[in-house]
């Protein structure tokens, strides 16, 4: 899979240039319905966050557990969260554009962090994975092109995450996802807080999914540019 190094870092073997775009945005902020409308055109390989392995590994359920106690168990959820991330990042394109929600950048910069701000995760978890998401991205190359935020209103979100009713979910306060907006806002809007790995293109996204679709036609070709797709 791999073939060389480059700058340091080991490189994916691809003949040709491929397009990688990041789809970002809080919890419920329509990123998975914003990468169905894009699935439809051919030539666009789609990768949605493998939540559901977030849910069910050999049985255990991480993400539940870490919204129960989240001390205990965001280290463990995190950890899954990583490796899952970077085997998303590491997999053969099948496509010439690979569009794929979220990244490990945005695990460790917007949710890692928020566990350890909000004093629930232990400073030596917080050491432990950062030592481990410093070694991956300074030695694997992570390809991406281009970052879309779909940037919504924590309201919104608690309003559409409600309607969606994921189980692990209902716990969820309007606090928490307005502390993971702020962190994404200071990470892709001010850039102040870690480093930004693309250039951003913020998409509005609190209108309904009528205005949405049609923005997201709008922008087509800004998120497409330099490919031929
Ligand atoms: N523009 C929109 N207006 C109203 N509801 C929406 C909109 N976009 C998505 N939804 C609904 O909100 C919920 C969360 O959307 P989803 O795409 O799963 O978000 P994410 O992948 O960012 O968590 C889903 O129930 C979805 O059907
Ligand atoms: C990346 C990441 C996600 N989570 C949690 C947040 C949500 O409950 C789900 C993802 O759902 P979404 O609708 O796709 O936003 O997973 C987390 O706790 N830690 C993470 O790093």
């Amino acid at each position: 899979m791999f073939s060389y190094f480059s700058q340091g870092k080991l490189v994916r073997n691809e003949k040709e240039k491929k397009l990688v775009i990041f789809i970002e945005g809080n919890i419920a902020s329509g990123k998975t319905t914003c990468l169905e409308y894009f699935s439809k055109t051919s030539n666009i390989e789609v990768l949605t966050e493998p939540v559901s392995k977030w849910r069910n590994v050999r049985g255990h359920n991480p993400l539940g557990l870490m919204y129960q106690d989240p001390t205990r168990w965001g280290i463990t959820l995190q950890t899954y969260v990583q490796l899952t991330m970077l085997d998303r990042h590491l997999s053969t394109m099948s496509a010439p554009v690979r569009m794929m929600e979220r990244s490990i950048y945005s695990a460790k910069y917007i949710f890692v962090e928020n566990l350890f701000r909000s004093g629930k995760m232990p400073e030596v978890d917080f050491a432990v994975l950062s030592e481990w998401f410093e070694w991956i991205t300074q030695n694997i190359a992570i390809p991406v092109d281009l970052i879309v935020y779909l940037q919504s209103s924590p309201q919104t979100c608690h309003e559409r995450l409600k309607e969606r009713c994921r189980e692990e979910e209902k716990i969820i306060p309007l606090e928490y996802l307005e502390a993971i907006h702020q962190l994404y806002e200071d990470w892709l809007i001010k850039k102040t807080s870690f480093n930004v790995p693309a250039p951003v293109l913020v998409i509005p996204a609190d209108d309904d999914l009528q205005k949405m679709l049609h923005r997201y036609e709008e922008n087509r070709e800004k998120i497409l540019a330099g490919s031929n797709v």
